[in-house]
């Protein structure tokens, strides 16, 4: 885990009871069919063509449910601010997300991950020297990227229906993550002061 300089990992963040009682919340809310998982955006809507966020895509505050999350995250000090984005992904077995690294100028310096259902692999690729590095995430955990992970590692889950990990093989069911970010540049008081 500290082979990638800037990654955290923090397991049990939140318990299979809470696990269980967000999961519920996320499935009550719509889903977007834009990409080929389905994912939901709060706070500001993410525009993947353009790899930007904008004001006009600014979607109101978190709700509740998020936002007591996000306040977590800061009082805790995960977090140098308090993160105004989220966006859920859901992955099914044989879905993953490209290697990228999050959006530079449109995202603060934390990006922070919640998993909830299955466990999966997310690999860890060095922009240059493209070292490879495996990380085991299990629901209910946190991956916090900051420093060289956030900048200078590119993560990405690939198309698989079970990882290996250290001999191991764990067949993937449904996956749900929440990234938790701070947009920069643009404040929800500006958006209300421009309304
Ligand atoms: O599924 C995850 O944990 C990470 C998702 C991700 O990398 C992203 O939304 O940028
Ligand atoms: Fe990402």
């Amino acid at each position: 885990m500290l082979e990638v300089p800037g990654l955290k990992y923090i397991c049990d963040y939140i318990s299979a009871a809470e696990q269980c009682q967000l999961l519920d919340t996320i499935d009550r809310q719509v889903w977007s069919t834009e990409l080929k998982r389905r994912v939901q955006h709060y706070g500001y809507k993410y525009n993947y063509q353009k790899r930007s966020v904008e004001s006009s895509l600014y979607l109101g505050d978190l709700p509740d449910w998020l936002l007591s999350i996000a306040k977590q995250l800061y009082t805790d000090k995960l977090t140098e601010s308090l993160p105004d984005q989220v966006i859920i992904n859901e992955y099914e077995p044989g879905q993953g997300i490209a290697a990228h690294i999050d959006c530079v100028p449109c995202f603060g310096e934390t990006i922070i991950s919640l998993s909830l259902g299955s466990v999966c692999v997310m690999d860890f690729t060095h922009s240059q020297t493209k070292q490879k590095i495996p990380i085991l995430l299990l629901p209910g955990s946190l991956l916090i990227l900051q420093k060289q992970a956030r900048y200078e590692w590119q993560h990405g889950i690939a198309l698989r229906k079970k990882d290996k990990y250290k001999g191991k093989e764990f067949v993937r069911t449904r996956r749900i993550s929440l990234t938790f970010r701070k947009v920069l540049g643009i404040t929800a008081r500006n958006e209300v002061q421009l309304l």
